[in-house]
């Protein structure tokens, strides 16, 4: 036996490396199936797992290891089978444009919730700082400045010049990241300044897209040095799956607001009529930035309406 990180799933069979180096083909023995989890695949992209070597150099994969976290995509609306299509991430890259396209917060914030829902820690990296207007520089710090002070990371980056590249690849060392972003913002512009090697691969899996035959998706894994530091490229994924939350378990996945919940009046308050309540107080007195607290009113109306899981 020996253990690995699965770094390739082609569909039919999944590309293993092993902890001494070693890069082995593997499949998947018998009827794997994992507790809890209906999904058309039972491993994937950033497993760790067993293998039993075979004669012919190949493996079966025997074993995996809990994952920490993974992200899914539901086979389709109705159905309760889903794609899993990364497990283990350490980190995720949002990458936004104040303009060229405009990135709202609410979609900022939507994405920053599911992301606290799935237990994957999220950077923004802010890209295009050479097209801006003075002022859209200056909403610009305004958002790094409210992010930040949210607890998460902020990168201001040129893809396409290149300043801020090295400090964000510098983030990356070690770490199994998922890049995300709106359609535009420079994701593969980022990508292929990160990875020059990889050129051609990002050009061929968005041309393979832009052509809308992505009904399966087959990630993988591009090392980005030599300590295990990994890029997840998943074609035409945008944002984590869709979950199911009670109300009053919004305000979870809003730092900021779960901490002042702690003082609500009632256990259950879902900020918005309730008396005695902590976080309205903290919005009404700036601690919790108007935007933040618009978005998370936000999430709660589209549950009403059943629009949420439909918005993912
Ligand atoms: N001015 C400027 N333009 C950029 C920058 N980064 C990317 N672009 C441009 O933005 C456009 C979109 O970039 P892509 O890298 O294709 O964006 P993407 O996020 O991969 O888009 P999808 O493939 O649709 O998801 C291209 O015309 C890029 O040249 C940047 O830092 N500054
Ligand atoms: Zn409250």
């Amino acid at each position: 036996m020996k253990k690995g990180l699965v770094i390739k799933n082609t569909g039919s069979w999944y590309l293993v490396k092993t902890d001494d180096g070693e890069m082995v083909e593997c499949k998947i023995k018998g009827n794997f199936r994992l507790k809890g989890i209906r999904s058309t695949n039972p491993i994937a992209v950033g497993d760790r797992v067993q293998i039993a070597p075979n004669t012919e150099g190949t493996a079966f994969i025997a074993e995996i290891e809990d994952r920490k976290n993974y992200i899914i995509r539901r086979a389709s609306n109705l159905s309760k089978q889903s794609h899993i299509i990364a497990a283990n991430l350490d980190q995720c890259m949002l990458v936004v444009t104040v303009n060229y396209p405009e990135t709202s917060t609410i979609f900022i914030d939507r994405f920053l919730a599911s992301a606290e829902a799935y237990q994957v820690p999220v950077c923004l990296v802010f890209n295009k700082v050479d097209r801006y207007t003075e002022e859209e520089l200056h909403y610009l710090e305004g958002l790094i400045h409210l992010y930040t002070c949210i607890g998460y990371p902020c990168f201001r980056i040129s893809a396409l010049e290149g300043t801020g590249v090295a400090e964000l690849k510098e983030a990356l060392k070690g770490k199994v990241t998922l890049f995300s972003g709106h359609s535009g913002v420079g994701k593969s512009t980022l990508i292929n300044a990160i990875l020059p090697e990889q050129q051609l691969k990002t050009g061929e899996i968005s041309a393979y897209h832009n052509k809308g035959m992505h009904t399966t998706t087959f990630s993988e894994m591009f090392p980005v040095d030599e300590e295990n530091g990994y890029i997840i490229d998943t074609p035409g994924i945008k944002g984590f799956g869709t979950f199911d939350m009670k109300d009053e378990e919004v305000g979870h996945y809003f730092k900021e607001i779960f901490k002042f919940s702690a003082d609500c009046k009632y256990n259950n308050c879902t900020h918005r009529h309730e008396p005695g309540c902590a976080v309205r107080e903290a919005v009404e007195n700036h601690y919790i930035s108007e935007s933040r607290y618009t978005s998370y009113l936000n999430i709660l109306e589209d549950k009403e309406e059943g629009k949420y899981r439909a918005a993912y």
